[in-house]
């Protein structure tokens, strides 16, 4: 429904995202506990926390990929099942082989395969999904070639097209920063939210740092210590709100337009 007022419209849509006094158990290890969020359609989340926290977890959690040992999960107003095609997925990835001979455009068309219409999908309907994709993660330069010669950030781009072209609801990003130099990081994140702004998708994106994104995050989910919270930044990446999640003194240190954690893993 919306709601059209003097200033700007009001989307009053379902939460993308709600759960409820959520835990995960992996390998009869306890990895999360009572975790209780809603994120709002459109909104861009960075979840952040230390290696092993539980960040790609909670993402396999969204997708279906592993069940809760309790509480419950909604996404998109349904509980998780895998192949939902209302949600994109790119998976953490380390670079592509070399040797890979696949050309970036059909590494991209590969998300329109596997799935109810399979090889059925017209050729020109396919080419025209996969180039609007491409043309969104500014990639059409370099789609004729092979992905194992492209760089990290340009492979990284063409994961995020991939991920785009089930038209998804919820793009959930598997540090998508990771290996990147600055320059090459903040180019990534001005694609996610131009992507995100234009399709009114929402996004979750795990990342180590928030520095990059914090010209474009509404809210993070900070995990550690098989807790979690979530705020805005200046809410939730606090000296005060971190030792408490933590356990441990943790300072948090403004300069030069930065954040900096110390005195933990991040
Ligand atoms: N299938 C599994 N069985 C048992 N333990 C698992 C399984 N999958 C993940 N884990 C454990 O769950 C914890 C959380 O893993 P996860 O990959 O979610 O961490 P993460 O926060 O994404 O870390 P990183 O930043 O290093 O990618 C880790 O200790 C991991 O070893």
């Amino acid at each position: 429904m919306e709601l059209r007022g003097s200033k700007k419209t009001v989307t009053t849509q379902e939460p993308a995202i709600v759960l409820d006094n959520v835990s995960i158990e992996l390998g009869g290890r306890s990895i999360l506990r009572d975790m209780s969020m809603t994120i709002n359609a459109g909104e861009f989340v960075v979840v952040l926390g230390p290696n092993g926290a539980g960040k790609s977890t909670l993402l396999k959690l969204l997708l279906g990929l592993i069940k809760p040992a309790g509480g419950t999960v909604r996404v998109l107003g349904q509980q998780p099942r895998t192949g939902n095609r209302a949600i994109g997925y790119a998976p953490q990835h380390r670079t592509l082989e070399v040797e890979l001979a696949l050309r970036a455009r059909d590494l991209v068309g590969l998300g329109l395969d596997g799935h109810r219409w399979g090889i059925g999908w017209p050729s020109k309907q396919r080419d025209a999904k996969v180039n609007q994709a491409l043309k969104e993660v500014d990639a059409l330069r370099f789609a004729e070639a092979p992905v194992g010669q492209l760089s990290g950030g340009e492979q990284q781009r063409l994961l995020i097209a991939q991920a785009l072209l089930s038209d998804p609801q919820l793009l959930l990003l598997d540090e998508p920063l990771s290996n990147l130099d600055i320059a090459h990081q903040q180019e990534i994140v001005s694609v996610v939210a131009e992507v995100s702004r234009a399709r009114n998708v929402t996004v979750l994106l795990v990342a180590h740092d928030i520095n990059p994104l914090l010209p474009v995050v509404d809210r993070v989910i900070y995990i550690a210590n098989g807790q979690s919270m979530i705020g805005k930044p200046d809410e939730v990446i606090t000296s005060e709100q971190l030792s408490r999640l933590y356990g441990v003194p943790v300072e948090v240190v403004h300069a030069l337009d930065r954040i900096f954690v110390v005195g933990a893993e991040i």
